[in-house]
Formats: C-alpha cells, sequence, structure tokens
C-alpha cells in the first residue's frame, strides 16, 4: 500500500517530465529521448490505472474495519462502565456522541497515512522537476506556503462551522427520526404535527446554512485571492522561462515542464494543508478515545472487590442516603433513612418526581449516592463488586427495553448463564403471567419479534410487558428484584392477580434467601399487599408501615389510597 502510495504520487511529476523529455527529443530529433519520453507517459498511465483498481477497495475495507472495531470498542467500554452516570452528564454523554459521530476519521488514519507518504512524494518530485529547470524556480514552492496557509484557514474555519452546528444537526437528526418510527405516527397525525416539524427543521436548516454557508464564502474568497496571487507569479515564471529559452538559456521541454508542473504545485499546497488539517483532527478524535479509555478505567470501581453476600439475614438499609443528579444542585434524595427487612416485599409510592425511581436506581447501584451509605446487611454497597451485586438481583421497569430478538431470547436474556434452560424460560413465563402471549405466537419461543425484521412480529404494549416481567423472574435466588411500575401496561385487574401469584411465590424464594422485592406502583390494589409500605414525599421517606398501620396513622398514604378506593367505587 505504502509503495503503491508513492508510486501513484510521483505519477503526474514522472509523466511532465516524459512530455519534456518527448518535445525535447522531437524537437533536437533525439530519438532515444522520444523513446524515454513515451515509456514514462504509458508507464504513468499503467500505474495511474492499476492503481485506481487495487487500492481504492483494500482502502475501503481497511477504513471500514477500523471504524467496525471502534464502534466494537465504544459499545464495549461504555456499556463495562458500571454506573450510568455519564449516560447522564451532558458533556460526557457529548463527547461519547462526538466519538461515535467521528468514528470514520479513526477509520480513516490509515488512508492519511498513505496520503501523507503520498503527499511527501509527490513535494519531492514536484521541486526536483522545478529545480531540474533553474534554482530559482524552488521559490515558486515557497510562495505555494501561502495557499497552505490559506486551505488551512478555510477548511478549519468550515470545520469550526460543523462543530459550532452540530447541535441544530443532532435536532435535525430527531426531527427526521421522529417522522421515521411507527410508534410517533399516530400523535404526529392525531395533533397535526406536519407542519410544526416541517417549520422547525426549515429554521434550523437555515441556521445552520447560514453559518455554514458564510465559512464557505469566506474560506473561498481567501482561497481565490492567494491561489490568483499564486497564478499571476507563475504566470510571470512561465513567461520569464520562455524568454529564456528563445535565448537558449534552457529547452522547449523546460518551458512545456513548467507550465504542465503548474496545478500539481497547486494541489501539492492543498493537499499539505489538507493534511495538516486532518491530522490535527485524527489526533483530537485519537485524544478522545483515549480519553474515554481512561475515564471508563478511573470509573471501573476497580477498589469494590468484595463479594456478593449469597443471602440476606437482616435486609438492606438505607442511612442518611443523599442524591443529586450530575450537574444539578438540587438533591432528589434527602436523608433516606430506611430498612428494607430480610425477606420482605415492599411497595413505593408518592407521587409523580418524588425520587422512587431514583432510589430504585442506587439500591441498584446504577449511582453512588451524594452522601451516606446503602448496607447490604453489615456491608457497605460501595464496597461490593458491583458485576457480582447485580448478579444477584433483577429488574422490571415500566420503560422496558423491546429488545428485538426472538421470544425466547427475549426472556432468557433475564439470566444469560441458564438463557437455552428451557425449564427455566417455562418457569418464568409462568411467573410472568406471559404463557398465553407465548401460545398466541405463530413459532411459539421462537418467533422473531419486533418489526425491524421482515417477518417480525409486532406485540402490544401489555404483550412486550408480560415479556419484560417474564424476563425479570428468570433469575432465581435473587437478593433484590427491582420491580419499577413493570405492570403500567397491563389493567389493575391483571396487576393484581399477577402480584397476588407473584408475592407467594417471593415469599417461598424469600425464605431460603431473604431477598427483598421492591415494587414502585401507583395502583394501591396492589401496593396494599406489600409487607411493608414506604411513602415519598419530595425525595424523603415521609411515612413507613404495613397497609393498615398507614391507613391508622391516617396521613398522606391514607389520603392516596382513599381517594383512589373513592374513584373506584
Ligand atoms: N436523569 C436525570 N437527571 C436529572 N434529574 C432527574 C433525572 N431523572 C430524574 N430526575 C429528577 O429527579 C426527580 C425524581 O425523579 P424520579 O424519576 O426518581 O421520580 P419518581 O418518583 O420515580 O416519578 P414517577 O412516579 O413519575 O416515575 C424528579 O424531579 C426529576 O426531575
Amino acid at each position: 500500500q505504502c509503495l503503491l502510495a508513492v508510486l501513484q504520487a510521483v505519477t503526474a511529476p514522472a509523466q511532465t517530465l516524459g512530455v519534456k523529455l518527448l518535445v525535447d527529443g522531437i524537437t533536437g530529433d533525439d530519438s532515444s529521448a522520444i523513446g524515454w519520453g513515451t515509456a514514462v507517459i504509458i508507464l504513468g498511465f499503467t500505474v495511474m490505472f492499476v492503481g485506481m483498481v487495487i487500492s481504492g477497495p483494500i482502502q475501503d475495507t481497511t477504513a471500514e474495519r477500523v471504524a467496525g472495531q471502534v464502534y466494537r470498542d465504544l459499545l464495549d467500554v461504555t456499556v463495562s462502565v458500571p454506573s450510568i452516570i455519564h449516560h447522564e452528564h451532558p458533556e460526557v454523554a457529548d463527547k461519547l456522541e462526538l466519538i461515535r459521530e467521528h468514528a470514520w476519521r479513526l477509520g480513516m488514519s490509515f488512508e492519511m497515512l498513505l496520503f501523507i507518504i503520498g503527499t511527501a512524494a509527490n513535494t519531492v518530485a514536484v521541486l526536483g522537476l522545478l529545480g531540474s529547470v533553474h534554482p530559482v524556480l524552488l521559490l515558486l514552492p515557497v510562495l505555494g506556503l501561502g495557499r497552505v496557509w490559506s486551505s488551512y484557514l478555510s477548511i478549519r474555519r468550515l470545520q469550526d462551522a460543523f462543530e459550532e452546528t452540530a447541535p441544530q444537526g443532532r435536532v435535525i437528526d430527531r426531527l427526521i427520526e421522529i417522522s421515521k418510527d411507527a410508534r410517533n405516527g399516530l400523535e404526529v397525525r392525531v395533533f397535526g404535527l406536519r407542519s410544526v416539524l416541517v417549520d422547525r427543521l426549515s429554521r434550523l436548516h437555515d441556521e445552520l446554512y447560514d453559518v455554514q454557508g458564510t465559512a464557505m464564502r469566506k474560506g473561498a474568497l481567501l482561497d481565490g485571492s492567494v491561489r490568483l496571487l499564486f497564478g499571476l507569479v507563475y504566470a510571470a515564471a512561465i513567461v520569464w522561462a520562455i524568454a529564456r529559452a528563445r535565448a537558449g538559456g534552457i529547452s522547449a521541454g523546460d518551458v512545456v515542464l513548467l507550465i504542465l508542473v503548474a496545478p500539481q504545485v497547486d494541489q501539492m499546497a492543498g493537499g499539505l494543508a489538507g493534511n495538516v488539517y486532518w491530522l490535527g483532527e485524527v489526533l483530537r478524535s485519537f485524544g478522545r478515545y483515549e480519553w474515554l479509555r481512561t475515564y471508563a478505567e478511573k470509573n471501573s470501581w476497580a477498589q469494590s472487590r468484595e463479594p456478593a453476600p449469597t443471602r440476606l439475614s437482616a435486609g438492606i438499609r438505607l442511612e442518611n442516603v443523599e442524591f443529586s443528579y450530575p450537574g444539578s444542585e438540587r438533591p432528589v434524595l434527602k436523608n433516606v433513612n430506611l430498612t428494607l427487612p430480610a425477606g420482605a416485599t415492599v411497595a413505593l409510592v408518592g407521587e409523580n418526581g418524588a425520587g422512587k425511581t431514583t432510589l430504585v436506581k442506587v439500591l441498584a447501584r446504577l449511582y453512588d449516592p451524594s452522601a451516606g451509605t446503602v448496607w447490604i446487611d453489615d456491608t457497605d454497597l460501595r464496597t461490593i463488586d458491583p458485576a457480582a451485586w447485580r448478579k444477584r438481583m433483577s429488574a422490571g421497569f415500566q420503560d422496558f427495553v423491546k429488545f428485538q430478538l426472538t421470544a425466547r431470547e427475549v426472556v432468557g436474556i433475564g439470566d444469560t448463564e441458564r438463557q437455552d434452560d428451557e425449564q427455566a424460560i417455562q418457569a418464568a413465563l409462568v411467573r410472568g403471567d406471559a404463557e398465553a402471549v407465548v401460545a398466541r405466537l405463530p413459532k411459539g419461543l421462537d418467533t422473531q419479534l419486533g418489526k425491524k425484521f421482515t417477518g417480525g412480529m409486532e406485540l402490544s404494549g401489555g404483550q412486550w410487558q408480560r415479556l419484560a416481567l417474564a424476563r425479570a423472574f428468570m433469575r432465581e435466588r435473587t437478593l433484590l428484584l427491582l420491580l419499577d411500575e413493570p405492570t403500567a401496561a397491563l389493567d389493575p385487574e391483571a396487576e393484581h392477580v399477577l402480584f397476588e401469584r407473584f408475592a407467594e411465590a417471593s415469599r417461598v424464594a424469600a425464605r431460603e434467601t431473604g431477598g427483598v422485592t421492591i415494587l414502585v406502583s401507583h395502583r394501591f390494589s396492589t401496593v396494599r399487599m406489600a409487607d411493608l409500605i414506604v411513602v415519598m414525599v419530595d425525595g424523603q421517606v415521609t411515612e413507613v408501615g404495613s397497609h393498615e398501620e398507614l391507613l391508622d396513622l391516617d396521613g398522606r398514604y391514607a389520603e392516596l389510597f382513599e381517594m383512589q378506593a373513592r374513584a373506584y367505587r
């Protein structure tokens, strides 16, 4: 590849030399010069065509392979971080997005290297040609440096404009995604959002082209002026060369060479500018990539090495737990003190935004508390290996993932170690009350789900949710089962039946492991079944007790319960 790059880069100068030899051969009746000139020209064409055929595909596949590796690494490194805090941090999320967007730049690094080698070879060859006519002509490429400078400035200005308008570009992408996604189709039509979307898109496009267009115009003006100046000086050099040729100082072939080499000097200058700029950009992309690796290493919680317990004897205790999301001063959890006894089924209730999901995430150790401690029996959760802790828990969420896999995989990945265990999958389906969903699928558990695949079967929201619940029930003997409104898509009666069945099963299991089940729900018919009910108001725990105890207390719980009961009467 390197040899080919060098050969391709010197082809044009070599052919120019061939033309010079040919002209000198014809005017001086020198058949050897004519022969050499013709041979060099034909050889040049051969290298050019063979090079085009060979190098294109090799470079493309190399770039694809490097970019593919970058995507793989990006996924691996981001998922390897045990916390999800980097997804919540706008600055970090922006950097991740830039790395993903610029993966192709890293893919191009090999091509860049070849380009640099080619430009270097081309520069040496062009300088050699000019010097061979007259050493004073070497001043021309020095002038060409002005063109390197102007070209560099123009590319940089344009790239700065691209970066400046990146936020608009991202919103445009999202708007297009909204219009493409069938799930949004209904709302877009019902609310008549066509003109809202189109107007927004046009406005963003105008903003984007305003900035980018200005950069392009300014760049073209500067580049054009410097090129014009360079062209005038070059024209003067040609006039000088003609005069010298007429005086017999140089040959006619030298004049032809000087004329033919002009676009190559211009191209060389442009190539150098491009190289300098893109080299900087590739190094910047490598820098970001390196930053991500260091970030992942620093946030790997490598100091948390304690094994996770296999059973709970006392339970889980939150002591003075506080939490604020990154980039926000506002505490979302405030001085939470709470004991979740081993073996208990605990319901978390509270109004929207009270902090229930945040508490669930802290228990899963997706975040560490900003202050305070989560105790697993007598062990600080921060000291337990996060991967080991996750293996001891399971979870079902309201905004579960609709994995576009077969039904068997959608459920089985709830416990990857037993993913192919037919009995385990069947048991999970029973616990999630999802047997009926699978029974209706054309190929049963082997049906491909989701519309992303041709022939994939789309399910209703409730059917997807039952499968997600079955997935949450794949793992047995868990110490913590987190269920954050996992039945929101089911009707209250179905939720009630499911939890009655589930609560009984979990009580039996809890006797063995002391596992705790946490259920977030807004439905009091389900909540009342829990052993312990925790009421949250504005990030604080305000009431804790059984259904009867909290009714006797006649506080917020009693008020909310009464309100819902009245609505159902
Ligand atoms: N990723 C986030 N970044 C910043 N603030 C957040 C984030 N997620 C939630 N919050 C804020 O934290 C508070 C608690 O949110 P949380 O999702 O824990 O409430 P919740 O009780 O589960 O509500 P809901 O019943 O609506 O699900 C809210 O005020 C919300 O604005």
